[in-house]
């Protein structure tokens, strides 16, 4: 089983709602989680497993609330080559930034030398409305890969 840390950025609350209907999936799998809405790299451990939940807000911006992690990780450039990590983008397809913060942070963990679990999923909320769904059926499908 393992230790898994889900990350969110969120400006209105969908993305931690997703982030906290996934810990307790994950919870009943038998993993241990945190959530952690805030997130600061000093804190955090650099060898388990991340799940960033993110929406994108402006114009194709990170939500504030992970902004200074992000500033964190372009600064500081941690060796992220023994994380494992996974991202899901809520977004609005009638944006043409759509999903563009989970992209980009997915982009940018890769380049720190993080390996992705399973492929991201960039939630439309437009189309789906409850957006735990497509994020529950998307943990069903790559779930395995987290008890690596
Ligand atoms: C002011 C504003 C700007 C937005 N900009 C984008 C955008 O650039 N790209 C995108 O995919 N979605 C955009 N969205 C849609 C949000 O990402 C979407 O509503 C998401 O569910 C919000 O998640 P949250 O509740 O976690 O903040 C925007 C929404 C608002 C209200």
């Amino acid at each position: 089983m393992s230790q898994i840390t889900l990350i969110t950025g969120s400006t209105l609350g969908g993305a931690e709602y997703v982030a906290d209907h996934l810990a307790d999936l994950l919870e009943q799998e038998g993993h241990q989680t945190e959530t952690v809405n805030r997130a600061d790299l000093a804190n955090l451990t650099l060898d388990n497993t991340w799940l960033v939940v993110c929406s994108t807000h402006g114009a194709g911006e990170f939500p504030d609330n992970i902004q200074p992690f992000i500033q964190q990780l372009t600064e500081q450039k941690p060796d992220l080559s023994q994380l494992k990590y996974a991202v899901i983008g809520l977004g609005d397809s009638s944006y043409d930034t759509f999903c563009a913060a989970a992209k980009n942070l997915d982009q940018q963990l890769s380049s720190l030398g993080a390996t992705r679990l399973g492929e991201r999923l960039d939630i439309d909320v437009s189309k789906d409305p409850v957006p735990e769904d497509p994020a529950e059926a998307w943990l069903a499908e790559w779930k395995n890969a987290f008890c690596e």
